[in-house]
């Protein structure tokens, strides 16, 4: 309607502004500690008009860039307002019972750690809702938890281990928020976001929202919210499966499967690494390059792996990204889950015939993983890289060469599947979980302060020598729920690690990092296009969880032991 097409218009002229302003700013304040993503994220706080006619005359200087900024801008992240969230409480009943570490020190930590969620809430300010055209940040009805620092809006996968913190953290309506938050989304665009800003409005990320739903409903039953958010998951899961993510794929035995891949709508510069996506495609001469070039860097973003030399041709050069020609390990196997949960929600809330249609699509899919993804002589899943050349006309012949024979960690994640049967048949049996363990444990991605994104160093984020929080704890509920004693023993061992970097880390920088360094205990990570971050949601809750499931008794050394 016109209202609607009003407000996109108004929306595309305020992130031209902004992304000239963000230019200007890089001219004006030049490369050192330069940060693009502030300049999209800065509320306007006067006339668009004024501001745009300004602009010209303030790129000559830092102090006139300085005085432009303060005339026409409010701080960013001014619009959102920090909350005292009412279901917190400094000490919830039955908060980690079995954790107690020598001295008290693991509980005190773990103290500090369910206290950041007081720093991480926000709530969308009430000027967002009524005046859109002045802000990036898309108006949320109900409270967030952010994950930190730079990145002051609500993301999509992060809030996975949010939630998985805030349900250890006993937040549950905390937690429903945040899903209800994200259900908005699906209602308003068809899909959940990348995160809550109008420039994140081109792609999503890791689909876990089905995962979020089942995690809360086991922590407090509530079948009303399973039926509220119902059709939400019905329309995220058609996004997946729709001709932008599907790909139809022939195995070697003439089978044909249907996978997905990541694909963002968009051939343009990030507006919030405009600046960053400009210069490395200065390097490229055609516009059909660059915009190819775009696509590519957007699509990895959407992957959550933004960067990583998993989607580039030479790992060296960013403008060889291909990611919308891979199939991913990890998003086929977050899908399969949300086909589960969808199948196990449609059966508790009395669709049968929903339930049956989705639980035959999870069995497509596992199918598909374990013909088009599965290697055998490494034990791993691999992602599969399709042809570039663009010959392909509709369905792809499987090949075993196009596997990536390269070791990262997401050739493991499938494992976490062990951890959600919800009554289906295991996704594989003891006997391979095993095989899969002793591949991870000899693959060199496992490190003394825990598993490592990748193996090879390119100075890219989602690669060695980082490893994410996210990863651990994917990895380690897929061991400890393999049914043997040996990967339980392997998974303590990981979140071990794990827990004891995180805690020095923090003891030496007093907080939580975005990413570590897993080489050695206690050191946060580095690389990629921005600077590291702190806060920080999907480190804490994943925290959280590790000392919810394991424990931490007395006699358990909590610092680096050297
Ligand atoms: O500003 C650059 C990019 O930043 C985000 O990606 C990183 O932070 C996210 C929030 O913690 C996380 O979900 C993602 O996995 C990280 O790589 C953002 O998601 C990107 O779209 C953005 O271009």
């Amino acid at each position: 309607d016109t209202d609607a097409e009003e407000g996109r218009s108004s929306s595309r002229a305020l992130l031209g502004l902004l992304q000239r302003v963000q230019s200007g700013a890089l001219r004006a304040l030049g490369p050192a500690n330069f940060d693009p993503k502030l300049y999209v994220d800065l509320p306007l706080a006067a006339d668009r008009a004024a501001a745009e006619a300004a602009l010209a005359s303030a790129s000559a200087s830092r102090e006139a860039m300085e005085a432009y900024l303060a005339r026409y801008f409010a701080a960013a992240g001014s619009d959102l307002v920090a909350v005292d969230p009412p279901d917190f409480e400094p000490e919830p009943r039955g908060f980690l019972p079995r954790v107690v570490g020598p001295g008290g020190e693991a509980r005190a930590w773990a103290l500090e750690v369910h206290a950041l969620w007081k720093d991480l809430a926000r709530e969308v300010a009430p000027d967002v809702a009524v005046r859109p055209g002045r802000h990036t940040l898309l108006p949320l009805p109900r409270r967030v938890v952010v994950p930190g620092s730079r990145f002051r809006e609500v993301y999509y996968w992060d809030s996975y281990w949010v939630i998985r913190g805030l349900l250890v953290s006993k937040m549950y309506d905390t937690a429903k928020d945040i899903v209800l938050n994200l259900v908005f989304l699906v209602e308003k665009y068809g899909f959940v976001l990348n995160g809550a800003r109008s420039y994140y409005t081109n792609r999503s990320q890791p689909p876990l929202l089905s995962s979020m739903v089942l995690e809360i409903y086991t922590a407090t039953g509530d079948l009303g919210f399973v039926r509220r958010v119902f059709p939400s998951l019905l329309k995220e899961h058609s996004f997946w499966t729709s001709e932008l993510h599907n790909v139809a794929i022939m195995d070697s035995h003439g089978l044909v499967h249907n996978l997905s891949r990541y694909q963002a709508m968009w051939n343009k510069p990030r507006p919030e690494s405009a600046t960053i996506d400009e210069e490395l495609a200065s390097k490229l001469t055609s516009t059909s390059a660059k915009e190819k070039l775009y696509h590519e860097i957007a699509s990895a973003a959407e992957s959550g792996w933004d960067f990583s030399s998993r989607w580039m041709s030479n790992s060296t050069d960013m403008t060889t990204l291909v990611t919308t020609f891979i199939i991913p390990v990890d998003l086929n196997t977050f899908i399969c889950k949300m086909e589960r949960d969808i199948a196990v929600f449609a059966k508790l809330i009395g669709e049968n015939a929903t339930a049956e249609i989705f639980s035959e699509a999870s069995k497509a899919r596992h199918k598909a993983i374990e013909s088009i993804l599965w290697n055998s002589e490494m034990e791993q899943w691999l992602d599969y890289w399709l042809p570039t050349d663009g010959n392909c006309q509709g369905i792809y012949q499987w090949e075993s060469k196009s596997q990536n024979r390269n070791i990262f960690a997401s050739n493991f994640i499938p494992l976490w599947l062990n951890a959600h049967n919800s009554g289906f048949a295991r996704f594989f049996d003891e006997a391979k979980s095993m095989r899969v363990m002793r591949s991870l444990w000899t693959s060199g991605l496992v490190h003394p302060a825990g598993i490592a994104t990748s193996v090879s160093n390119t100075g890219q984020q989602w690669d060695f020598p980082n490893g994410w929080a996210p990863l651990q704890h994917l990895i380690v509920e897929g061991l400890l729920n393999s049914g043997s004693a040996e990967a339980k023993k392997f998974a303590e061992d990981i979140a071990t690690r794990w827990v004891r970097t995180n805690y020095a880390a923090y003891k030496s920088t007093g907080a939580m990092h975005e990413k570590y360094d897993v080489e050695a205990c206690g050191k946060s990570g580095g690389g990629g296009e921005y600077k590291p971050q702190t806060g920080f949601g999907w480190s804490n809750g994943v925290i959280l969880s590790f000392l919810d499931e394991f424990g931490w008794p007395e006699d358990k050394e909590i610092g680096c032991s050297s």
